[in-house]
C-alpha cells in the first residue's frame, strides 16, 4: 500500500532518511520518540511535502500521481491538525460531507452517540479525549477508505479512551483488504494492535520486526559479567551495561534458555527490545 525507499529530507539541523513498507491488510506502527520524524514521514507520505531524493509510493504510484479516486481512500489524522475550535459537530457535519463526497454521515453520528461525542457542544469546550476520538471518527467515517494514516492519533489520553480508539481501528480492518500506519511515541500502546513495527530514531529506521516474531523470538538476556563471558554472542543483537552486568537482547531468547538455563531471560516487551535497540552498542 505504501512504500518508501531512502525517501530523503532535510531540515536544518535533521536528516530523515527513511526505507518502509506498510502492506495490505497489516497494521503498521512508526515509534520514536519526539523529533525523530515520525511527523515528517507521513507528510511525505501524504504529498504534504516533497523528498529531495527517494521514492514515496502510495498504492503502487508516486504519491504525486495519485487520483482523487486514489486520495478519498486515505483516511488521515495528523497530530498538528484539528477542527476549528468555535464548531460543533452539528456545524461541521455539512461541511464535512461538502468536503468528503464519500462522507459516511449515519456512521459518523453513529459513532458520535456511542463515544458520547455531544453534537451541540463546541469543540473548544471538548476533552482532549474527546477531540482525539473525532479525529479518528472523521478518518473512518470515509466510506472509500482503505488506508488510514494517523499520526499520534492516543497522543494524550487516558486508558479507557486509547482502548476505545483501539478498538475503532480494530472494527475498520476487519474487511481484510485495508491497512493503517499508526505512530507513537508510547511503544506498549500499540503492541496489542499492530503487525510490524518499525522504529525510527534521528531520522533513521533502526529496528523492523513482525509484532509475533518480536513477542515470541526476542528477549533481554540479564547476565553478570561472569556470565557475559561465556556466552555465545552470536544472536546477541544489542548490548546495555547495566549495575548487574549487561542487559542483552537477542532474537534467538529459546537458544539461550536451552543453553544457558541458569541465566535470567526476560520477554521482551516492545518497550524494552526498542529501547535497548534504540541505547545498546
Ligand atoms: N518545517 C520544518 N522546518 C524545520 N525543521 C523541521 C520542520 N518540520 C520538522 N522539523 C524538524 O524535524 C525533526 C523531526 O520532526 P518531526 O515532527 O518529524 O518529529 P516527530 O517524530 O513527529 O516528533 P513528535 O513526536 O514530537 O511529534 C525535528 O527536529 C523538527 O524540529
Amino acid at each position: 500500500m505504501i512504500r518508501l525507499e531512502h525517501a530523503k529530507k532535510t531540515y536544518s539541523d535533521f536528516q530523515l532518511d527513511c526505507s518502509m513498507e506498510i502492506r495490505e491488510g497489516q497494521i503498521t506502527a512508526l515509534i520514536g520518540a519526539n523529533g525523530a520524524g515520525k511527523s515528517t514521514t507521513f507528510k511525505l507520505i501524504l504529498g504534504l511535502i516533497r523528498p529531495e531524493s527517494g521514492e514515496v509510493a502510495v498504492f503502487g504510484h508516486p504519491v504525486s500521481e495519485l487520483t482523487i479516486e486514489e486520495r478519498q481512500q486515505i483516511g488521515v489524522v495528523l497530530s498538528d491538525a484539528g477542527f476549528s475550535e468555535y464548531l460543533t459537530i452539528k456545524d461541521l457535519l455539512p461541511i464535512l460531507e461538502a468536503l468528503y463526497p464519500v462522507f459516511d454521515k449515519e456512521r459518523f453520528c453513529n459513532y458520535c452517540e456511542r463515544f458520547s461525542l455531544p453534537m451541540d457542544k463546541k469543540i473548544r469546550e471538548f476533552s482532549t479525549g474527546m477531540k482525539a476520538k473525532l479525529k479518528v471518527l472523521t478518518a473512518i467515517c470515509n466510506r472509500d477508505a482503505r488506508l488510514l494514516i494517523l499520526d499520534e492519533p492516543t497522543a494524550g489520553l487516558d486508558v479507557m479512551v486509547r482502548e476505545e480508539i483501539l478498538d475503532l481501528l480494530r472494527e475498520f480492518m476487519i474487511p481484510g483488504d485495508r491497512s493503517i500506519l499508526i505512530s507513537s511515541h508510547i511503544s506498549s500502546d500499540l503492541e496489542g494492535l499492530c503487525d510490524d513495527i518499525y522504529l525510527i530514531d534521528h531520522g533513521q529506521i533502526h529496528f523492523h520486526e513482525q509484532t509475533d516474531v518480536l513477542l515470541e523470538q526476542y528477549g533481554i538476556l540479564k547476565v553478570t559479567p561472569e556470565q557475559y563471558e561465556t556466552l555465545d554472542k552470536e544472536w546477541i543483537l544489542k548490548e546495555k551495561e547495566e549495575s548487574y552486568g549487561y542487559a542483552c537482547l537477542t532474537n534467538q531468547k529459546q537458544y539461550y534458555m536451552e543453553n544457558w538455563p541458569q541465566i535470567a531471560v526476560e520477554n521482551g516487551s516492545v518497550d524494552q527490545v526498542l529501547m535497548i535497540m534504540a541505547g545498546g552498542r
